[in-house]
């Protein structure tokens, strides 16, 4: 039995990590962390996990923590895990990092983005967690770092054309959505019901949102050079789900019919990847509570443009759910273990 840590296990993406790991059969939850809520048991903070997880919440003591798990699951803002990563590595412990902190591999680009970094050694030898992309390196990795859930629902969009270097770089504009829980569980009065609730609105507007330079670093490395995007995240009154909408031109003229054969091929055998078929475009609702990314295509025959339309669950494929799936890849267990039977909502 694995032994894992959640550490910030009252957030939105902590309890997502346990309703799955609960599925898992080759892991026990060891310890669970908060900073307002210690000594609360986990269950009264959050009543469905009554009866499977009803422990109590610790303080975030990171020798503490390292002494009772082998795995620990970070899943904290950014700049609260920079914190105590290096000491869970220094343990010989092994992290999936949930937040933004080791995701960019420059720290001059993190501090550019955020602020400087405190362990800028780590970032060379963090892995970006996306297991379709970064299988081998993820299983030996000791620090993954989970990709944010704008960037997965952009970067898998757009791996097979970047790869097959089919698209004109400097052409891609990825407008994205995402459900209320993206922001986290902490007070805010933009999120508030009445704030939120009857209106759909646009934010970092203007090549200011920090997933920005993640978003970038990932398709470059794809892409074979440097390039940039035009992104827009946008707040829409729902729960759960990312649906991105990603524009660019083609290097040569594509068919619809041959872009859904290069995805079908490129993400065969793929668990969680799923390719619509031609003419079908996926909704949020598709993935809901699901490590699944569906992905619908087609070629805008007035501009010639390609259009992706790529939908996740935020708190799964977009965070939790990967971190599983990385966790199972650093293991070598299966990789949709603990992962398969989540629920596919009709
Ligand atoms: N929400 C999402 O869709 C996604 C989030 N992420 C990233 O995952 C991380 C967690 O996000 P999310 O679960 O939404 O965040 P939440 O705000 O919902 O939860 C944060 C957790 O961290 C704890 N915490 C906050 N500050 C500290 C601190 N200084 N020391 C110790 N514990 C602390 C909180 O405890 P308490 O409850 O006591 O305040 C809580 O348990 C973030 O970095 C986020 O950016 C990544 C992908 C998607
Ligand atoms: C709706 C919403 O507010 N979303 C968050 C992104 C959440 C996320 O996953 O960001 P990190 O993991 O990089 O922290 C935002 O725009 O900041």
């Amino acid at each position: 039995m694995l032994k894992v840590a959640v550490v910030g296990a009252s957030g939105y993406t902590g309890v997502e990590l346990l309703r799955i790991l609960h599925g898992h059969p080759e892991v026990g939850v060891t310890c669970v962390t908060s900073e307002q809520s210690a000594g609360k048991r986990i269950s009264d903070i959050f009543p469905s996990l009554r009866g499977r997880y009803d422990q109590a919440l610790e303080n975030l003591e990171p020798v503490r923590v390292a002494e009772k798990a082998d795995l620990i699951f970070t899943a904290l803002p950014h700049k609260a895990a920079m914190e105590v990563v290096p000491t869970f590595l220094k343990l010989k412990k092994r992290v999936v990092d949930l937040s933004a902190d080791y995701r960019l591999q420059d720290a001059g680009e993190y501090e550019k983005w955020y602020e400087p970094h405190m362990s800028p050694a780590l970032l060379k030898k963090a892995v970006y967690g996306i297991p379709e992309l970064r299988r081998e390196k993820v299983a030996g990795a000791a620090l993954v770092a989970n990709p944010g859930c704008y960037p997965t629902s952009i970067v898998l969009g757009l791996a097979p054309l970047l790869r097959k270097k089919l698209l004109d770089p400097a052409t891609i504009i990825a407008d994205s959505k995402s459900g209320v829980s993206g922001a986290g569980r902490s007070a805010k009065v933009d999120n508030l019901y009445c704030e939120v609730n009857d209106g759909f609105k646009a934010y970092g507007v203007g090549g200011v949102h920090r997933h920005i330079p993640e978003i970038e670093q990932e398709l470059s490395l794809l892409a074979g050079e440097k390039l940039t995007i035009s992104f827009t995240p946008h707040l829409v009154p729902m729960d759960r789900g990312i649906l991105s909408t990603i524009y660019a031109r083609p290097v040569k003229k594509v068919t619809v019919e041959q872009l859904v054969s290069l995805y079908s091929e490129f993400y065969h055998g793929e668990a969680f990847v799923r390719v619509l078929p031609l003419g079908q475009f996926p909704s949020t609702s598709f993935v809901r509570g699901s490590n699944f990314c569906d992905i619908g295509l087609t070629v805008d025959q007035r501009t010639g443009r390609v259009i992706v339309v790529s939908a996740i669950d935020n708190l799964v494929k977009g965070a939790s759910g990967q971190a599983v799936q990385n966790m199972n890849v650093m293991y070598g267990f299966p990789e949709n273990l603990g992962l398969e039977g989540l629920a596919l909502f009709p």
